[in-house]
């Protein structure tokens, strides 16, 4: 048994919305397929991976350096003990032979990519759901297929107004959500505030709204937003600060009581440790959005829920960035606190299975062998193409 083959291409995901510190106009993602020569229904088994949006493509990294490491390997070297599937662990290692400890960047993304479509494979080849295997091996041993998800969106779009933005919340509350998320920190306080409460507005019972500064703020902003938003109950103020700078973190939560969210720009155990050391966020309250797919894969973030363990947090504190089938596995199968989602944005790669409704805020994902890609259409004709 062995990986023959690891296909890359780089696709365009590019749209005309802004954050609060980049516009996606020319944003790119890499879509990998790992081949393997295992037969399964008369056909090899193919792992499929991508990375979320914000990074941009990996294909040179992936070519360079990460695919003929794996392509070189002996492959009775990247079996598991029982020598019948691939062990996503001593694939992970196998990728980071001569890479240096530290200084992260984006490697991790590339890594990131190809562990999602071993992870794919490796349950596939198992012939059962990604969360169930991940329950058995590393959970309860039972998964709860049904998480939360949130709709996240209200970007800065050209010509669009406070009317435009409560249609898309209004357009994704009537699609079941209960927690939507728009973006804050491109505008001034006071338009932010305004934009903030045409939406609460339109929220009933049991529905919430969180915002997200994308790391654009210094810390005097970050306070002076902090202090505006604490008139609202918001779901969480997500990324005041550069993602890197634990101490405006901290310091903006010896100010804000309401729960603050960050994690989505930290991309390796050790930078989740420090903001866990040294961000001051709070585990009855706050939530880490660590996102496998820009952050060297499960294999990492299954020491980035050990070191929060160490720490005293529950991994239901973890709601993952990048609206991706892969954490929507994780959480089902490790007990997470759910996953984002993009209604609308970066189709076919996000989203559920087609057929999978939100219901009052959850999803309850099918029995699908691996991640769950060939329930959704659009998604598995493209990751088709490139394997064939
Ligand atoms: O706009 C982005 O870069 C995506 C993002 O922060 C999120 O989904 O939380
Ligand atoms: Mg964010």
């Amino acid at each position: 048994m062995k990986i023959v083959d690891i296909a890359e291409s780089t696709r365009p995901i590019k749209s005309d919305i802004r954050n609060a510190y980049i516009d996606f106009s020319k944003m790119t993602l890499s879509l990998v397929a790992v081949v393997t020569d295992v037969i399964r229904d008369g056909k090899p088994v193919i792992g499929y991976g991508f990375n979320s949006n914000g990074r941009y493509g990996q294909g040179g990294l992936i070519r360079d350096r990460f695919r003929p490491r794996i392509l070189e390997a002996d492959p009775a070297s990247l079996l598991d003990a029982t020598g019948e599937n691939i062990d996503a662990h001593k694939v992970w290692a196998q990728m980071m032979i001569n890479e240096k400890p530290g200084g992260h960047g984006e490697r991790s993304v590339a890594v990131g990519t190809i562990d999602m479509a071993v992870w794919d494979a490796v349950a596939k080849i198992a012939g059962k759901p990604l969360y169930q295997l991940l329950a058995e091996r590393y959970g309860t041993g039972t998964p709860n297929p049904r998480v939360f998800v949130y709709a996240a969106g209200g970007y800065y779009y050209p010509g669009k107004g406070l009317d435009g933005l409560r249609k898309e919340m209004e357009s994704y509350l009537a699609r079941g959500y209960s927690v939507v998320k728009m973006k804050i920190g491109g505008a001034s306080l006071a338009d932010d505030c305004e934009r903030i409460e045409s939406v609460l507005k339109i929220l009933g019972p049991g529905q919430q709204l969180a915002v997200d500064a994308n790391g654009r703020f210094d810390l005097p902003t970050a306070i002076a937003y902090g202090k505006a938003l604490s008139q609202y109950p918001l779901f969480w103020y997500e990324e005041a600060g550069d993602p890197l700078d634990y101490e405006l973190q901290a310091k903006l939560g010896e100010v804000y009581a309401g729960p603050m969210a960050t994690g989505e720009n930290l991309f390796s155990m050790q930078d989740a440790r420090n903001l866990i050391r040294h961000g001051g966020m709070r585990p009855d309250r706050d939530w880490l959005q660590f996102d496998c797919a820009l952050s060297y894969g499960l294999v990492e973030y299954l020491r980035t829920l050990a070191m929060l363990k160490e720490h005293g947090w529950s991994a239901s504190r973890c709601i993952p960035h990048g609206g991706h089938q892969m954490s929507l596995a994780i959480a089902a199968g490790l007990g997470l606190g759910g996953n984002e989602s993009y209604p609308d944005l970066f189709q076919p790669y996000g989203g559920f299975p087609d057929g999978v409704k939100v219901d009052n805020g959850y999803v309850t994902l099918p029995p699908l062998p691996g991640i769950g890609f060939e329930g959704k259409s659009d998604l598995i004709a493209e990751m088709r193409a490139l394997a064939s």
